[in-house]
């Protein structure tokens, strides 16, 4: 049998944006339990905790002088004001999973996401989630039992302007049947690792190969 080949590769920033309860959280949740090669951006908020997320798990939650000093010393790669609260994406996790081999999933709007492609380029994949329908984006918020009517109007009223960014996107999917768009989530992944540009090991591989023919040179 042929003795298996591993390739290094850079490591795919791989972000999902929605409006908010078209089901991002729900399908990161499941890519991080299904695929152990990717790991979960967490970022900074100066959000209220709901009820069931962890500190350092879910989102590091800080107070805005915290924030504000975090982004006045560099620390964020993005951040941006989303429905009256800060969010930033801490840098050196971000490095830290990809020196250690992983790629990084990021839960991030729009904003963050433009940010992201701005500092990184084509290392970013970006996936916007839409929702079958508006009606069912406010079922859902309101399924998830986390949020106050204000909040739910809130992210409603701010849910099409979300959208109006689906454009500067890569992928765009309607996420109607979750496991239906889990797999397409999965399928760009398994995709987009095997990128050309991403295989840094395929240029020595294939120049090996050429060299292990005897007489190559004459036939180029
Ligand atoms: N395809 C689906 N069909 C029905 N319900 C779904 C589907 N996908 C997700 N949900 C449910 O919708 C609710 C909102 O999903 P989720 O929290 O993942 O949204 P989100 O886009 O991450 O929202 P936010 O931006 O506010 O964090 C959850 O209760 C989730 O279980
Ligand atoms: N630009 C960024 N957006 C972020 C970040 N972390 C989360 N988000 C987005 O905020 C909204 C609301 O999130 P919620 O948890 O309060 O429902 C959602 O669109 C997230 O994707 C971030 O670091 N930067």
């Amino acid at each position: 049998m042929a003795e298996s080949v591993h390739l290094n590769r850079r490591g795919v920033l791989f972000v999902l944006s929605s409006p908010s309860g078209a089901g991002k959280t729900t399908i990161s949740r499941m890519m991080l339990e299904a695929d152990k090669d990717i790991a979960l951006s967490i970022s900074a908020t100066t959000r209220p905790p709901r009820p069931g997320e962890i500190d350092g798990v879910h989102y590091h939650f800080v107070d805005t002088d915290t924030f504000k000093k975090m982004a006045a010393d560099g620390e964020f790669l993005e951040w941006a004001h989303v429905f009256g609260h800060r969010y930033g994406t801490p840098r050196a996790r971000v490095d830290e999973l990809l020196d250690a081999g992983k790629d990084v999933l990021f839960d991030i709007d729009w904003q963050g996401a433009q940010q992201l492609y701005q500092e990184a380029g084509p290392d970013v994949v970006r996936v916007f989630v839409l929702p079958p329908t508006m009606e069912e984006l406010e079922r859902r918020l309101r399924s998830r039992k986390t949020d106050s009517d204000e909040v739910i109007a809130a992210r409603m009223e701010r849910a099409a302007n979300e959208i109006s960014h689906w454009d500067g996107y890569d992928y765009v999917l309607i996420n109607d049947n979750v496991e239906g768009c889990f797999d397409e989530v999965c399928a760009i992944l398994r995709a987009e690792r095997l990128k050309r540009r991403r295989q840094i090991g395929l240029i020595g591989f294939a120049r090996d190969l050429i060299r292990s023919v005897p007489d190559a040179d004459k036939n180029l």
